[in-house]
């Protein structure tokens, strides 16, 4: 039977600003702090009534049961038939699961140090080549917090346009280059004829023994033996960690090896600390479900079809395009888990960027248009810079005014001059940027994910809608696909 989400429908739309008026303890009631994360969602319509609405809907939906199976490795991803293990890879699953991913860490960091020992030659460079979910958790990592160690230089490639690769190509130098190939399923096109271009550059460039010089991170590890991978530089991972929620896995080595293993570990510690969170605390009180139950009001009752991040911190610009993943391939589903068609909404759109640039491009809608988007801030109290703290503080600042800004809004009566308020956000304020917030952060979001999940009642964990157009882009690479008149028409212009 459907959930009844009646009581959710029904919660009275009161303005933010009456909200505030009403409760002097609004700010407590709806911000929390865990593991260096400060939480506000008092700029949104959350209410305790709304909470315990959802609340409701997640004991309709046995929400604490599917959160027990996801950490007792149960078979969560019935459409796979798969359970869904990337909580084991903090230490948070069950025994054998964890035992499993440790073995495999154990594997990394020993490849790591001979890296390291310099037992493959010395190593300048790391050209990574994989896509989707094995190229933007660990491409995010290593931009937030890698770029300064000073360790290795690392490059993430994901698109086939050449221009990609030649961009590298540029300025690594070939015998002072690692090529790190991760795909889950090794099989993917993009990535395959990208890793073949980085092998042949290799061998033009002098490398004697370019298979020598690859590592491989894949849950399918003959495949990568078959490619020409030398079993010993091959880094599994279980097939129930999923693509986009991989980069605690051997998908996390570039970002493991620009830190080093403490900061890894600390990474996985992090997240290991919002696991546990999530797993036995409130919901009332439970960060990841609180973020979810907003999202949900605002899609399903308030009809958002978007819903934006904006990072107000440079080392943070690749978040909102890993987030567009999580979120979108997890829960843009259009059936539910039984098979049955949605009738909700799914996810909605997820986008954004970085402030405070984004103020000078799209703000201008999020304050006066007549979508409503909520909007999430992500900053970090302790600056990245060394400039002047001016820098920093003109950041954070904008950022709350920001927020202020759209929940306050500002009468004119010039209507062009108006500003209508009431405009949602949350915040979130990490203390400072490290591998143990990030980790936090990661996984805090992971977990709203599957909250939203389960209250719509879809599979989190799947993703055949990017199937279709894979096929035919393979089927009309073999010139066996009959196309339709506008596509032949375009393959015709392109390729003769
Ligand atoms: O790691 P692979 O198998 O190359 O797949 C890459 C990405 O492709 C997808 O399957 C989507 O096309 C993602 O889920 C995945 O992260």
């Amino acid at each position: 039977m459907p959930a009844d989400w009646t009581a959710i429908e029904q919660l009275p739309a009161t303005k933010l600003t009456d909200l505030f008026a009403a409760d002097a303890g609004r700010l407590d009631s709806f911000s929390l702090d865990i593991a260096g994360l400060h939480f506000d969602w008092s700029k949104t319509h959350l209410t305790k009534d709304a909470v315990a609405a959802f609340e409701a809907l997640a004991k309709a939906q046995d929400l604490s049961g599917k959160r027990e199976a996801l950490f007792a490795g149960k078979v969560i991803n019935t459409t796979e038939g798969r359970s869904v293990t990337h909580v084991a890879e903090r230490g948070e699953g069950n025994e054998e699961d964890v035992a499993k991913a440790q073995a495999l860490h154990a594997r990394m960091r020993a490849l790591i140090d001979a890296i390291e020992g310099e037992a493959l030659g010395p190593i300048e460079h790391i050209l990574h080549v994989g896509i989707g979910g094995s190229a933007l958790g660990p491409n995010l990592l290593v931009d937030a917090l890698g770029r300064q160690s000073g360790r290795y230089d690392v490059a993430i490639v994901s698109n086939v346009d050449g221009a990609a690769l030649e961009e590298v190509f540029a300025k690594f130098d070939p015998t002072a280059t690692l090529l790190v190939i991760a795909s889950k399923t090794f099989t993917t096109k993009e990535t395959m004829l990208n890793a073949e271009s980085v092998l042949q550059w290799m061998a033009e460039g002098g490398v004697e023994d370019v298979y020598g010089r690859v590592v491989a991170l894949t849950a399918d590890p003959d495949k990568a033996i078959e490619w020409g991978v030398d079993e010993t530089r091959i880094l599994p991972f279980a097939d129930s960690v999923g693509g986009r929620y991989s980069l605690w896995s051997s998908i996390g080595f570039p970002a493991a090896l620009a830190l080093g293993w403490d900061d890894f570990a600390d990474l996985l510690e992090g997240a290991a600390e919002m696991d546990r969170h999530f797993k036995q605390t409130a919901l009332s009180q439970n960060a990841p479900a609180l973020a979810a139950f907003a999202d949900l009001y605002y899609a399903q009752v308030r009809h958002c079809e978007t819903r934006a991040t904006f990072a107000y911190d440079e080392r943070l610009r690749l978040l909102p395009s890993y987030l567009q993943q999580l979120e979108m391939e997890s829960n843009g589903k259009g059936v539910t888990i039984d098979g049955e068609p949605l009738t909700r909404p799914s996810a909605p759109i997820t986008w954004g960027g970085v402030g405070t640039d984004a103020q000078h491009a799209v703000f201008q809608l999020l304050h006066q248009g007549t979508h409503l988007v909520p909007v999430e801030f992500v900053a970090v109290i302790e600056p990245g810079d060394t400039l002047s703290e001016d820098h920093h503080r003109q950041l954070l600042l904008n950022a709350f005014a920001q927020g202020a800004a759209l929940m306050a809004g500002r009468d004119n009566a010039d209507k062009a001059r108006a500003y209508s308020g009431d405009r949602p956000s949350s915040t979130i304020l990490l203390d400072t940027l490290d591998a143990r917030t990030l980790g936090a952060l990661i996984a805090f979001y992971e977990h709203r994910t599957f909250v939203s999940g389960v209250l719509l009642g879809i599979n989190s964990f799947d993703q055949f809608g990017v199937e279709l157009g894979k096929e035919m882009a393979k089927a009309a690479d073999a010139g066996g696909q009959e196309f339709d008149v506008s596509t032949t028409d375009l393959i015709k212009r392109a390729f003769g």
